[in-house]
């Protein structure tokens, strides 16, 4: 575990999960008490407020195994008649009342209720709701799946997905963008319901009407990158088009969108993503991994000469600032919020002075400079200006928002507010230096903003309501579920050496992948990919030895592991997704590219003593990673510490329609088996 100084009294955590946590000492103590984060998932998206909105698009059913979204969105009819025929009757007893009261047979809907032609849909997972299912206490972190609730004031269903393309065709999209799609999908791509959702939104916003909030939420890779993506490339091409001069600054970087992931290879995989749709189009995509953005050691600032700049960017670059020379022209900066802090602020921002008589913690000062308590003055030149950006994506927003990261998150948004000219009131907390959350009122941000995530918690949704009141909340009505194309199944420990159990059931995978062999229609080369979740790095480690004595090959990925120093996915080749692009989009590595192991004869099963099969890792990776289908299992071999982690984990496998299964193990039998069969009830609540 690594720590990073933010500020006198806050300091950021790299925790085992390699995500960044924040925590406050002493005096900021009792306030982090009360924003202990809570995992379960939110019962509703329904906003609280009738400015809000909330969209739900139809189930779209994938055959299993079947090619990924090419099916119709198929509407189940019958409860949707039956609501329809049950509002029916509320309203016409509403009438006969209103007609007793005042004597006229006249009925307007409620204030901001959305009387639409489309049918009512009501949501599959209601039907679960008679499960015969324990409730959880409040002490314990799983719960039962939540439903949206489908009735009442903003909520529009969208059963027909109404004035939602159905395909990716040009217009609404520009040709480069459609052309880009099917060399990423496929000759005759088709949305998927959050993707459609999102083009009848979120494309060609007018920036003088008004900046716009959205909410993207859909089950794991149901395509939620490219659903905020598109938009944002295509609004950001069309403002490069309508020759909209570029505000001067004095920075060299000027993005015009800034996405924001929560870990370094979930910003290269979205930069990547990003590279390929624009390629056509021509605009230009900067990843702020370590690779390729200043290093910091270029020219050491002063407090003064800091001061100076930082005052010129809040005040949102007056006449007195001019472009740079050397002025780099970038679209779209993709990077986690302390990356994108330290090109903004420059690196060491967030050093802080030793408190009188405070000891250092020696673990700390050997990670390294940057983990270390430091002189509180700039280390290096800030590159990024931003007083152009119009659109910010916050990506996994239920970890960037999350009260333990929201300080650097919020810190950021506040910053591009503040110049752009519209500074957000930010409350200082006392004993902390960094301005910090607001006072319970409506943000009003001057640029787009688009939050997404595969999970709400509750406490994300009561966030939502009270800072985001007219949030446009798009929602896919598979949320907070398994992807339809992801079996279960549940192993149970032998009671010998677990690690020799998960040994046993990888051998399994492989025996069975021999056996498809002979009865595949398509030749079968390879065996198949496991993606293992350990809950912490020693298990991770211990287990990775563990198979390697056992003669299978692996890769162990931890947060301190080396090869995630290096500035790039190089360490987790072979097992994601590779860009199908033949347009291949510009790769930030700077290192030479290893190619994949081959078999001589093509008859031959790759063999996982020669060839990683195995990838260890712990929730690190579980966050919108898109690994490849040929990972048809994901491993949970410690009880996930909540549903919200479990559907991550989950999620690697069973991406985009494709045939995956997640194996869950637990004690079955015997003294403390009764754990494992509530994990199982749990689960089973959210296929
Ligand atoms: N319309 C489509 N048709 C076919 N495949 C698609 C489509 N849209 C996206 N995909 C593919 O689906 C996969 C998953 O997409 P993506 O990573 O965006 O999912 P996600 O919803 O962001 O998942 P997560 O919640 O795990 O981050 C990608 O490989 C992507 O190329």
């Amino acid at each position: 575990m690594a720590f990073l100084f933010t500020s006198r009294n806050t300091c950021l955590r790299i925790g085992n999960n390699g995500l960044l946590a924040s925590f406050h000492s002493s005096a900021n103590a009792q306030r982090s008490q009360a924003f202990k984060p809570k995992s379960r998932l939110a019962k509703t998206l329904e906003p609280a407020q009738s400015r809000g909105r909330l969209e739900v698009a139809p189930t779209q059913r994938f055959e299993r195994g079947g090619p990924p979204h090419r099916n119709e969105a198929v509407v189940d009819w019958e409860p949707i008649r039956k609501e329809r025929h049950e509002r029916r009757l509320q309203r016409r007893e509403k009438v006969v009342r209103k007609e007793k009261d005042v004597g006229r047979a006249t009925w307007a809907p409620d204030v901001g209720e959305k009387i639409d032609s489309a049918p009512e849909h009501t949501p599959t997972w209601r039907k679960r709701d008679n499960l015969n299912f324990d409730a959880t206490s409040e002490s314990d972190e799983f719960h039962k799946p939540p439903a949206l609730v489908t009735t009442g004031g903003s909520t529009e269903i969208a059963a027909t997905l109404k004035g939602a393309p159905g395909r990716f065709n040009s217009p609404p999209l520009r040709p480069g963008f459609v052309s880009a799609l099917k060399d990423m999908l496929g000759p005759d791509p088709r949305p998927t319901p959050i993707q459609s959702l999102s083009m009848k939104w979120l494309l060609d916003e007018n920036p003088a009407f008004e900046w716009n909030q959205f909410l993207l939420a859909s089950e794991t890779g149901s395509g939620k990158s490219i659903a905020y993506l598109l938009p944002l490339l295509q609004n950001i091409k069309h403002l490069e088009q309508s020759d909209a001069p570029r505000k001067p600054s004095t920075r060299p970087l000027n993005p015009r969108g800034i996405v924001l992931a929560p870990t370094h290879e979930l910003s290269r995989q979205l930069a990547g993503f990003a590279k390929q749709l624009s390629h056509d189009e021509k605009l230009r995509v900067l990843c702020a991994s370590r690779a390729n953005t200043s290093n910091g050691k270029a020219r050491d600032v002063s407090a003064s000469e800091m001061a100076a700049q930082m005052e010129s960017i809040m005040s949102g670059g007056n006449g007195e600032v001019s472009i740079s020379k050397d002025s780099h022209p970038v679209d779209v900066l993709v990077g986690t919020p302390m990356k994108v802090m330290e090109m903004l602020r420059g690196r060491g921002w967030d050093r802080r002075e030793l408190e009188e008589g405070e000891q250092l913690d020696p673990k700390s000062l050997r990670r390294g400079r940057d983990k270390m308590p430091g002189p509180a003055r700039w280390r290096s030149k800030p590159e990024l200006g931003l007083e152009n950006v119009e659109w910010v994506v916050v990506d996994e927003a239920d970890v960037l928002l999350d009260p333990d990261f929201q300080e650097v998150t919020r810190t950021l948004l506040a910053d591009i507010s503040a110049a752009r000219g519209q500074p957000v009131e930010l409350e200082t907390f006392p004993g902390s230096s960094t301005p910090q959350l607001p006072g319970s009122k409506e943000i009003e941000y001057p640029f787009h903003l688009v939050l997404t995530s595969a999970t709400i918690p509750t406490e994300m949704a009561k966030y939502l309501d009270a800072y985001h009141p007219r949030l446009i909340r798009l929602a896919s009505p598979r949320l907070h579920h398994l992807p339809k194309s992801l079996q279960t199944e549940y192993v149970g420990w032998t009671g010998g050496n677990k690690n020799a159990d998960i040994e046993k059931r990888i051998r399994k995978v492989w025996a069975e992948d021999a056996l498809s062999v002979a009865t595949s229609p398509t030749p079968v080369t390879s065996l198949s990919k496991v993606l293992i979740f350990c809950n912490k790095s020693n298990k991770v480690i211990d287990l990775s030895a563990f198979l390697s004595e056992k003669g299978i090959k692996n890769v162990a990925l931890t947060s301190n592991a080396e090869d995630r120093k290096r500035g790039s996915n190089k360490h987790l080749d072979g097992f994601m997704r590779p860009l199908k692009s033949s347009k291949s989009a510009p790769s930030e590595s700077t290192e030479p590219h290893t190619p994949a192991v081959t078999h001589s004869n093509p008859n031959m099963l790759s063999d996982p003593s020669q060839e990683p099969h195995v990838m260890i890792t712990t929730s690190l990776l579980s966050r919108g990673l898109d690994f490849d289908p040929s990972i048809k299992h994901v491993f949970i071999v410690d009880e996930p510490r909540n549903m919200i982690d479990f559907l991550h984990r989950a999620g690697r496998s069973g991406r985009a329609g494709q045939a995956g299964r997640v194996v869950i193990f637990g004690k079955t039998k015997g003294r403390g088996s009764e754990r494992g069969r509530e994990v199982k009830e749990r689960v089973r609540a959210l296929v």
